[in-house]
């Protein structure tokens, strides 16, 4: 049985890809990396630490990088240099300059951990895996935006043909403008198969009818926790369907998946998350969830 695999967002994971930070997060220049007023590297490790403990207590295996000090300051956001698939991992390319050396580093990791590649995204295509939303095993969403552009969508969805899997685009809106970081998973966090966080004022309406119209019940986060926290309240890991990792602080979208029958574990993270504009699913690449 191979040990890698996910065409779903929400089934139990069983591995996954990080980066601890180190040298290059703590040498960031923050201005430089668009990271917000709390970053303070040193207090961002000790709460990635944290983070680990949650991950490692779900039981999934963790494939780690390691910051060995190659200035990569935002690597340890592992959900989007690449995206995985039943049949391998497709290297993708970053719409965020700095990010740009990120997914050869995934490439090696694969090719270290015996996972096949089974494509990269090539320039002038831009994907990000923060903007890849497994709806079902055979539709894959793309967030059209800032970070992710038409001519890799079309990459992404050649590669995918042989799979039988159908790419479906939204556009997002500009929001907090280029240098920030709005993906589609920004705005929606699957839970569970039938059962999905979302902050519906910046969802792709098209996005929104679909998901209500297959019969996912769509929990609205409280958009003051949102806007509070630049919309990390929203970022949730799944690590098995209604059991999830949130950032500590939102109580309001706690309630509101609690009310739904999920369990959520939490940690602070006002110098890592917040500061740096990505959540416990960003700090993930899921390489296997169960099907
Ligand atoms: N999937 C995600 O939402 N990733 C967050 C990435 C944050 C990082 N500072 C970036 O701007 O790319």
């Amino acid at each position: 049985m191979s040990n890698f695999g996910s065409q779903a967002m929400a089934t139990t994971l069983k591995r996954v890809l990080m980066r601890r930070p180190g040298p290059s997060l703590l040498s960031a220049n923050a201005a430089e990396w668009h990271y917000g007023p709390t970053f303070n590297g040193e207090k961002a490790i000790r709460q990635y630490a944290e983070f680990t403990r949650l991950v490692e207590k779900s039981g999934a295996e963790i494939l780690w990088m390691e910051d060995a000090g190659d200035g990569m300051a935002d690597a340890m956001f592992t959900h989007d240099p690449s995206l995985m698939t039943d049949k391998g991992a497709i290297i993708l390319n970053m719409g965020k300059a700095l990010r740009k050396g990120e997914p050869s580093l995934h490439e090696a990791a694969y090719r270290a951990a015996g996972i096949p590649i089974l494509g990269r995204v090539e320039a002038p295509g831009t994907v990000e895996g923060g903007d890849c939303i497994w709806v079902n095993d055979r539709i894959l969403a793309i967030g059209r935006g800032v970070r992710s552009n038409q001519h890799g969508i079309d990459q992404v969805q050649e590669i995918l043909k042989p799979l039988g899997v159908t790419v479906l685009t939204f556009d997002l809106p500009l929001w907090a403008g280029e240098a920030a970081c709005l993906h589609l998973m920004s705005v929606m966090s699957p839970l569970a198969e039938d059962l999905a966080l979302v902050h519906a004022p910046l969802m792709p309406a098209a996005f929104y009818l679909m998901l209500r119209d297959m019969g996912i019940t769509l929990l609205h986060a409280p958009e003051e926790e949102f806007a509070a926290s630049f919309g990390l309240n929203l970022n949730v890991l799944p690590v098995s369907p209604r059991n999830v990792i949130a950032v500590a602080g939102f109580p309001g979208t706690r309630a509101v998946m609690e009310q739904a029958g999920c369990t959520v574990e939490t940690f602070e993270a006002d110098a890592l998350c917040i500061a740096c504009e990505g959540g416990p699913t960003c700090l993930t690449r899921p390489v296997w969830r169960a099907a």
